[in-house]
């Protein structure tokens, strides 16, 4: 085997893999690379990892109180924050994506989900009813939360260390322990974690991670496990779907955040810069590959025709290059394969009419650059709303760009289909805004802006979008279980 580091599962506060183990390749999507050999997980590590974590429960971490474990969780944030240029060059490594994104939005964010949780968690209040009695006496009832014990989490490939640690943050607040699985495409920084997860003192067991596939391989053996209380999962809805029905058995609680074919509406009576810089953004950040990104975007007649062309010179306008070149502004998609279906839907839109406004292909890159999963950013004009393109998820840097005339009509649009994640609403007008918002058949809606997020507000999807909702007091409505005790004066 070559020099190429190799990562193997973080179980019980080591890293360890049997000596058999088996590894699968992962490839730079910069240039194609293999800079990773990856331990897969069988039965018997995600064994090992639930019997940790279900010990875990039993042994320190089970007796700490609430001010210590918020010590801990300030700690691993602050460590986070410490180790910040590792976590960026592992996540840069893993993703391809520009720095900026890495240091901007994704590593902040994973120091931001422990010591936000910790907040909400120490500063949570019960709730407490008093009741009259036929003695005249009465009774006082109040609420406790307990952790709901072993949690499995299973993340993407796209945001890695912000959507994991959305999860190990607010499970590991309430007093669970977990099980990750992260995205076979993306290991790394679950597994540095692993290291602040010790540097910092969290006992052994509580925070584990098991690396491998999704069916008959490490996923399905997690969700499939009986020592797991309940699964959160982000991923595709298809995904969610076999993850629903392994949880069926032993009627274990999940939490999912699935995908979505987000809206964007633009009014004439917009902010027209704000507007086009806004969705440029929501349709292109992380080459598209945001669940929140808007791939259908409806702009009233007025100003289709002068919204396109800007559209279009700031997607011309994006630097391609390596993630480490602070140059770069655009990075490559994932994997080969995540290409391949990407491109699919752009032959796709072709063959269904589409007018093609920029892009459609593949970019000429130079040659260390050639064996990346690089794809041009591209926007469509002209499609039926019947067309696959404009129905399915894609979850790729392209949008199609839809006249439209009336507030009715649009809001019909953007319902008319089976995702109900996010819109991004773009006018001057705040009535409307609001009339608007309140119409929209989704979880999240944003008024001039996108993916600006309060971490304590509900966060998840409508429709075949998810189930339930985190963020805030929300997580910790599945991360714990509440419990009444009925006190008899
Ligand atoms: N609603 C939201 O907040 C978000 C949703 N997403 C969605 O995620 C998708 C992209 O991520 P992917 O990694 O491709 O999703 P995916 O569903 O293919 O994989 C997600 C995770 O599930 C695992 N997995 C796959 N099959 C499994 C099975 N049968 N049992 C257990 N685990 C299994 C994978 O190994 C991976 O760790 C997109 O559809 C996107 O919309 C992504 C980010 C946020
Ligand atoms: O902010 C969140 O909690 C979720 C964000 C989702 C993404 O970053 C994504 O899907 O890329």
């Amino acid at each position: 085997m070559s020099q190429v580091q190799r990562i193997h599962h973080f179980i019980n506060g080591e890293f360890t893999a049997p000596p058999a183990a088996r590894y699968f390749d992962k490839r730079s999507p910069v240039d194609g690379r293999v800079i990773a050999h990856i331990a897969e997980a069988g039965q018997a590590e995600v064994d090992a990892a639930v019997t940790a974590a279900r010990s875990a429960l039993k042994g320190e971490w089970g007796k700490l109180t609430t001010d210590q474990r918020v010590d801990l969780l300030y700690g691993v944030a602050n460590e986070i924050t410490r180790r910040f240029d590792d976590f960026v060059a592992a996540e840069m490594a893993d993703t391809g994506q520009p720095a900026h994104v890495m240091t901007q939005v994704f590593i902040p964010r994973g120091a931001a989900n422990f010591k936000v949780f910790a907040d909400v968690i120490k500063n949570v209040a019960a709730e407490s009813f008093r009741m009259a009695t036929p003695d005249g006496k009465g009774a006082l009832n109040y609420a406790i939360r307990n952790p709901k014990g072993v949690i499995g989490v299973i993340s993407p490939w796209n945001a890695p260390f912000l959507l994991m640690t959305w999860k190990v943050g607010p499970a590991l607040a309430c007093g669970n322990t977990v099980v990750v699985k992260p995205s076979e495409e993306t290991p790394l920084t679950a597994t540095l974690l692993g290291e602040v997860m010790n540097a910092v003192g969290i006992p052994k067991g509580v925070y584990n991670v098991i690396n491998g596939f999704g069916p008959d391989s490490a996923g399905a053996y997690l969700t499939q496990h009986p020592g797991v209380d309940a699964i959160t999962f982000t991923g595709e809805t298809r995904t969610g779907t076999a993850i629903m029905k392994a949880a069926a058995e032993g009627m274990r609680d999940v939490s999912f955040e699935l995908g979505g074919k987000n809206a964007g509406i633009v009014f004439a009576d917009c902010n027209f810069d704000a507007a086009v810089d806004g969705i440029f953004r929501s349709a292109f950040l992380n080459t598209g590959q945001v669940c929140l990104g808007t791939e259908r975007v409806y702009v009233e007649r007025p100003i289709f025709e002068r919204f396109v062309a800007a559209l279009k010179a700031k997607v011309e306008s994006v630097r391609y290059g390596r993630p480490e070149d602070h140059a770069s502004t655009y990075g490559p998609l994932i994997s080969q394969e995540h290409r391949d279906k990407v491109l699919s839907y752009y032959k796709k839109a072709i063959d269904e009419g589409a007018t093609l406004v920029t892009g459609g292909g593949v970019p000429e890159m130079p040659a260390e650059l050639a064996g990346g999963s690089w794809v041009q950013p591209t926007i469509w004009t002209g499609l039926p709303e019947t067309a696959a393109v404009v129905r399915e998820e894609i979850f790729g840097p392209c949008c199609h760009v839809c006249p439209f005339d009336s507030e009715d009509e649009v809001i019909n649009l953007a319902n008319a289909n089976d995702y109900g994640l996010a819109t991004t609403i773009w006018t001057e007008n705040l009535s409307r805004a609001h009339r608007v918002a309140e119409r929209v058949e989704v979880g999240v809606t944003w008024v001039n802006s996108w993916f600006l997020r309060d971490l304590r507000t509900p966060f998840g999807g409508s429709k075949q979008s998810g189930i339930g909702r985190e963020g805030g007091v929300h997580s910790l409505e599945f991360y714990t279980e509440t419990r009444n005790v009925c006190i008899k004066l």
